[in-house]
């Protein structure tokens, strides 16, 4: 069945891929980018509804949000995937790097799905007038969160504690907007190299996974579709890591 599906960073890489697979899939997207590419117009003609916006800023959000609710009568869900993975030795003071790693990570996935999970809800509901069963579960809300999580990370503090708070926003959104709203993370390592990496650090980062291999969009796109196919899967942490957590250093 066709969803309206709301994803932040669609301008490149991740959340590219996913925006392009869902409106293939027949699925309805609205997407927030910060920088324009032209991969945002090729999208808008593939018939998504994009938005400009620095998640950062608070008002610039809030602008956003009230247009997305004034134009969309229906959401059924929001994949929160737009991330700047800051290392700590970036320049910026330590306060200003965890505020900025806090802001992307945590503040706008917070005021957004408080501002839209009304949307969610009544798309839930509305799903079917009779059986109000099938509204259990029928809506989504994603977090994209990283596998450092779990584990931090030396050089990515600020970000690592950011995605950690992250999925607990899983935890506690997952209880409050039950039983109409599902909320999981899905909580990725080695997805997509950037450009720059080298061939030493690419294989110094192969090499921490048990399974050693750059995985690709598809992964992602896979646990996404399983998301919005199931009502009984809320709450939870999705890994798609290669076994980083097995990983045993010789
Ligand atoms: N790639 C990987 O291997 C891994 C990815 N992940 C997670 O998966 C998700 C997608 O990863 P990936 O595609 O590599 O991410 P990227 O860092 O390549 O892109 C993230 C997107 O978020 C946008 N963004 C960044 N800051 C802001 C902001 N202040 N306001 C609005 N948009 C912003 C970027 O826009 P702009 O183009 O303007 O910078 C970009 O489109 C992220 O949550 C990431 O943390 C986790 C582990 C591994
Ligand atoms: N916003 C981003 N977050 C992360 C990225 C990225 O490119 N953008 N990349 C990684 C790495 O691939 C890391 O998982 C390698 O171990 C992590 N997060």
């Amino acid at each position: 069945m066709s969803q309206t599906l709301l994803i932040t960073g669609v301008g490149k890489r991740i959340g590219y891929a996913l925006a392009k697979d869902l409106l293939a899939k027949g699925h309805r997207v609205i997407g927030t980018y910060r920088s324009h590419y032209p991969s945002i117009d090729e999208l808008g003609q593939l018939g998504a509804s994009v938005y400009q916006c620095d998640l950062t800023h608070e008002a610039a959000l809030d602008e956003v949000l009230n247009r997305i609710k004034q134009q969309h009568q229906q959401l059924d869900g929001i994949i929160h995937n737009a991330s700047d993975w800051l290392g700590d030795n970036n320049g910026l003071s330590p306060a200003d790097t965890m505020a900025r790693m806090m802001q992307i990570h945590v503040t706008a996935p917070y005021q957004i799905n408080l501002s839209l999970a009304p949307l969610l809800t009544q798309a839930a509901l509305g799903a079917s007038s009779t059986d109000k069963s099938a509204a259990i579960g029928a809506s989504n809300i994603i977090h994209i969160t990283d596998y450092v999580a779990e584990k931090g990370s030396k050089k990515h503090i600020a970000y690592a504690a950011s995605k950690a708070a992250l999925h607990n926003m899983t935890l506690s959104f997952a209880a409050k907007f039950a039983p109409e709203i599902k909320v999981n993370s899905i909580a990725p390592a080695m997805i997509l190299f950037n450009e720059g990496d080298d061939a030493a650090y690419q294989a110094k980062t192969l090499a921490k996974a048990i399974l050693p291999k750059e995985a690709g969009t598809e992964e992602i796109i896979a646990v996404v579709d399983y998301l919005l196919g199931s009502h009984y899967v809320t709450g939870r942490s999705f890994a798609v890591d290669g076994g980083r957590h097995l990983y045993q250093s010789h």
